[in-house]
C-alpha cells in the first residue's frame, strides 16, 4: 500500500437523523490501493459512513472529495451513485433467475462479446465460483452469493469497492473461499477497498488501516497491529479483543493486559496475580481459563491440558504487555 496518494477525501462531516446525530466531525483521507476496515458497534454509524463514501446519500454538512475534485450533492444528480465507486448490499441485488455467468456478464453488456467472454471467466476464477457458473443465483447459498456480487461489481473495474459487513452469515468453508478471492484480488488489482464489519478479527486480519467508529466519532484510525496493541480508549481495546482490566488500587490508574498476555507463573517469574480457576472453555488451539480473587477476575488462554477447575493460579505478564488507555 502506498500510503501517500489520497484517492477520497471527507472532511468534516456532520450528519443527523429525525433520532440525533449519527456521524459528527468525520475527517478521512483514503489512499489509493488501501483496504480499509471500519469497525465498530451495532448503531455506531458505519453503514451511514458507507453509503455516504457510496454518493448515495448527502451527510448534512462537510465536503467530499474524489481525486482532489470536490463533488457535488447526490440530491443534484440524476442517479445517485459515482461511476468509479461500487458498494455491495448486504441482499446483493442480484437477478435471481439469471446464472452466476449471466450476473456478472450483464454488467459487461456493452463490451464486445469476446472480451466479456473472457473477463466473465477471470472473473469467475478469481471469486472461486468455478462450480456455480450456470446455478440460477436463486440457488446460490449466501457465500456464493456474496462472490458473484462482488465478481460483478468489479467487472465494471471500479476504483472503489465498498462492502458492506462481507463476511456476515458466512460459515468457515464460505469464508475461507471468499477469503482467498480477497487475496487473490488484492494481488491482481490496485482496488481501493472500504469494508464495514462489527467483528474485529476480519478487521485486524483484512485491514491495512482500520477506522474505530464510536458513536458516530473516528476515534482512532490507524493500522490493525496499532489499533490492536496500543488502543486509544477501553472501548477500542473491547471492539478489537477480548480484555482484563488490571490495576485501580489507591492511587493507581486501571490498565489493560490482553488474555494471551497473561500465562502461568513459572519458578522464577514474578507472580502479578494469584486466583482459583473458576472455568475452563476448550477452543481447539487452547483453553480459555477464567480466574478470580477478591478484585475481579481474568482469563488467559493456556494449550495444555494441565489445569483444572477450583486450582488455585499465579499468573505473570511483562511490563511492556501492559496497555495503558485514556
Ligand atoms: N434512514 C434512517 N432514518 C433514521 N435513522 C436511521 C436511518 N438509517 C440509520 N438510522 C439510525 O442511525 C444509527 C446508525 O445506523 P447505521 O446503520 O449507520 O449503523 P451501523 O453501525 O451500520 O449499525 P449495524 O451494525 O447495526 O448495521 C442507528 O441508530 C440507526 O437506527
Amino acid at each position: 500500500m502506498v500510503e501517500s496518494k489520497t484517492i477520497m477525501s471527507l472532511q468534516d462531516l456532520y450528519m443527523s437523523y429525525d433520532s440525533g446525530p449519527v456521524l459528527t466531525d468525520i475527517h478521512l483521507d483514503l489512499y489509493e490501493g488501501e483496504w480499509l476496515g471500519i469497525l465498530g458497534e451495532s448503531g455506531s454509524g458505519k453503514s451511514t459512513l458507507l453509503r455516504i463514501i457510496a454518493r448515495l446519500i448527502d451527510a448534512d454538512r462537510g465536503e467530499v472529495r474524489y481525486r482532489d475534485e470536490l463533488l457535488t450533492p447526490v440530491a443534484r444528480e440524476l442517479i445517485p451513485g459515482h461511476p468509479d465507486i461500487k458498494l455491495i448490499h448486504q441482499d446483493y441485488a442480484l437477478f435471481p433467475n439469471q446464472t452466476v455467468t449471466e450476473n456478472i456478464g450483464y454488467a459487461l453488456r456493452f463490451y464486445d462479446p469476446d472480451y466479456r467472454k473472457q473477463r466473465v471467466e477471470e472473473l469467475i476464477v478469481l471469486a472461486g465460483l468455478e462450480s456455480v457458473r450456470d446455478k440460477k443465483t436463486k440457488w446460490l447459498s449466501g457465500g456464493e452469493k456474496q462472490r458473484t456480487a462482488i465478481a460483478r461489481a468489479l467487472a465494471e473495474e471500479p476504483e472503489v469497492l465498498l462492502l458492506d459487513e462481507p463476511f456476515a452469515h458466512l460459515d468457515n468453508h464460505n469464508k475461507q473461499v471468499l477469503s482467498s478471492a480477497i487475496e487473490a484480488l488484492r494481488a491482481n488489482t490496485q482496488t481501493t477497498c472500504v469494508f464495514v464489519t462489527h467483528e474485529s478479527s476480519d478487521a485486524l486480519a483484512w485491514s491495512d488501516r482500520i477506522a474505530i467508529l464510536q458513536a458516530g466519532k473516528i476515534v482512532q484510525i490507524d493500522r490493525p497491529t496499532v489499533v490492536y496493541q496500543s488502543p486509544y480508549n477501553g472501548y477500542v481495546a473491547g471492539l478489537t479483543g477480548a480484555v482484563n482490566w488490571l490495576g485501580g488500587g489507591a492511587g493507581e490508574p486501571k490498565y489493560i493486559i490482553r488474555p494471551e498476555r497473561l500465562s502461568v507463573a513459572q519458578s522464577g517469574d514474578a507472580v502479578r496475580w494469584q486466583g482459583k480457576i473458576m472455568s475452563l472453555r476448550f477452543n481447539g488451539p487452547f483453553w480459555m481459563v477464567r480466574c478470580q480473587n477478591d478484585q475481579g477476575s481474568v482469563t488467559f488462554y493456556h494449550s495444555g491440558n494441565s489445569l483444572s477447575v477450583g486450582d488455585a493460579i499465579q499468573l505473570t505478564y511483562q511490563d511492556e504487555d501492559i496497555i495503558h488507555v485514556h
